[in-house]
């Protein structure tokens, strides 16, 4: 089942077939019905009849309840969206695998990442297994609930953004034409879905349009966003959202990289906090020597967390300054090291020399490290994030991507082209400003946030 389906399953309880087939009902007893009513008109004799046969007046009656209770059923589910959260297991069942256990099992990570892959895992069993009283074991696991919740309210602006381009463009709507395709790859390349992904998915629906036979305002809706939605989940089938960390007893080190203002600072900021949280010995890096200022603010994050951090004079060489961390990480069992580093340099190539010169020195000292490069970009900035990454994964090798800045952004649509064309994996998202609103990347809750009433509400 794609991702698409998944996710209608999950909210609405029932796939597309199954809403096809009750389309088919309602549509086969409405035509029934207008043929009745044809009939009855036609002779008042004939009507006493048809009511004394059983067979017919069985087949009027019935399929009316069919179509009836989903109607009401996705009206509900329109209304309070984030209420179904225990449906949400079934999508999370069926992707979690590709998601968690590539993840080593001896690794620090385990204590972080698969804290959600046991809940998930367990939710999932417990879906199978008692379906009718999962509501209120859900409301004995509120974190899950309250990440779905930051995801569908962090990507409110980003819906409602994309959902307004897509009403207009159906409210254009009159066959599927070039002009159709014109139109839709201009929508697609206005809503940061990325150009290639643009023109591939008009090339794909081309096809797809043809073979399925839209006609329908509705069609067109559901073809468009399931092969937005396909596409995504299909170009991220090997894509390991998970982040790394050491195997074995010394130091995990994360180097984080970005341009000025992307958020590395308060995302190491905020995950110095979680690690704290989680019992961890947590180490600062100020390796952005060359911004005034940035020392400082990187030293008040860890004033406000409890985290020491490893600094020098403005200016100094921050490969030093990373040596000292490297040292004292190692020397004094710490588990984990965040490494800040400049967004600017005086050139471009500078900066990436630099990096190339922390990440070396890094190296030396423990073989296995960095265990992430974790490239931040400023997801409210659109193709604008996109282009940084293109540039950043040239020259250095990005191991993962930071969004932050999400919340009362509209451009949460660059996941897309991140994915489909840069093929990095995005592993943590930032949904504000304080230090536990990080989250780790989850494709299908962001996908959900993203288009949840194009999905749920598609076809009604
Ligand atoms: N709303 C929101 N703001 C964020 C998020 N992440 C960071 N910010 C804000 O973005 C601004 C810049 O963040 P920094 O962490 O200083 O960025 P930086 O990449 O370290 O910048 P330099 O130190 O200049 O290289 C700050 O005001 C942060 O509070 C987020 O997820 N959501």
């Amino acid at each position: 089942m794609g991702l698409f389906d998944r996710i209608k399953k999950a909210f609405t309880g029932k796939d597309e077939e199954e809403d096809k087939k009750e389309q088919e009902t309602k549509e086969a007893v409405e035509g029934e019905e207008s043929a009745n009513d044809a009939e009855s008109e036609d002779s008042e004799s004939d009507k006493s009849e048809n009511t004394e046969t059983p067979a017919e007046s069985e087949t009027e009656n019935e399929p009316k309840e069919v179509v009836e209770e989903p109607e009401q059923e996705a009206k509900e589910v329109n209304e309070e969206p984030a209420e179904p959260v225990e449906k949400t297991e079934e999508p999370v069942e069926d992707n979690t695998p590709a998601e968690s256990t590539e993840e080593p099992v001896e690794t620090p990570s385990e204590e972080s990442q698969p804290e959600e892959t046991t809940e998930l895992e367990s939710e999932s069993e417990q879906a199978t297994e008692t379906t009718e009283e999962s509501e209120s074991e859900v409301s004995e696991e509120p974190e899950e609930k309250d990440d779905i919740k930051e995801y569908d309210e962090g990507l409110k602006k980003s819906r409602n953004s994309f959902g307004a381009r897509f009403n207009r463009f159906l409210a254009n709507f009159r066959s599927v034409d070039e002009e159709f395709f014109d139109d839709l790859e201009e929508l697609l390349i206005e809503s940061d879905v990325g150009y290639e992904t643009a023109l591939k998915l008009s090339d794909e629906l081309r096809e797809e349009v043809k073979l399925e036979n839209v006609k329908k305002r509705s069609d067109v809706s559901d073809v468009i966003v399931r092969k937005l939605v396909d596409m995504y989940d299909e170009e991220g089938k090997e894509e390991d959202n998970s982040l790394k960390f050491s195997a074995d007893k010394t130091p995990t080190v994360f180097l984080f990289v970005g341009v000025n203002g992307a958020g590395k600072t308060t995302t190491i900021g905020k995950l110095a906090h979680r690690y704290q949280q989680e019992g961890k010995k947590v180490l600062l890096a100020a390796g952005d020597t060359f911004r005034a200022g940035a020392i400082e603010q990187l030293q008040e994050w860890g004033r406000r967390v409890n985290v020491p951090v490893e600094a020098s004079k403005p200016q100094t060489d921050p490969a030093s300054v990373v040596y000292d961390a490297v040292q004292r990480a190692v020397n004094d069992d710490y588990d984990i090291l965040l490494v800040d580093t400049a967004g600017r340099l005086q050139n471009k190539e500078g900066l990436m020399r630099e990096l190339e010169k922390i990440k070396r020195v890094i190296t030396r000292e423990l073989p296995d490290a960095p265990q992430e490069v974790l490239l931040v970009l400023d997801g409210s900035t659109g193709q604008n994030a996109l282009s940084q990454a293109k540039q950043f994964n040239e020259t250095t090798d990005v191991t993962g991507i930071v969004l932050t800045k999400i919340d009362g952004s509209s451009q949460g649509g660059i996941v897309l082209p991140i994915r489909n064309e840069l093929h990095i994996p995005v592993k943590l998202v930032g949904l504000g400003e304080q230090m536990d609103d990080l989250r780790d990347f989850d494709p299908e809750k962001f996908i959900y946030g993203l288009f949840k009433e194009l999905i749920v509400g598609s076809g009604k």
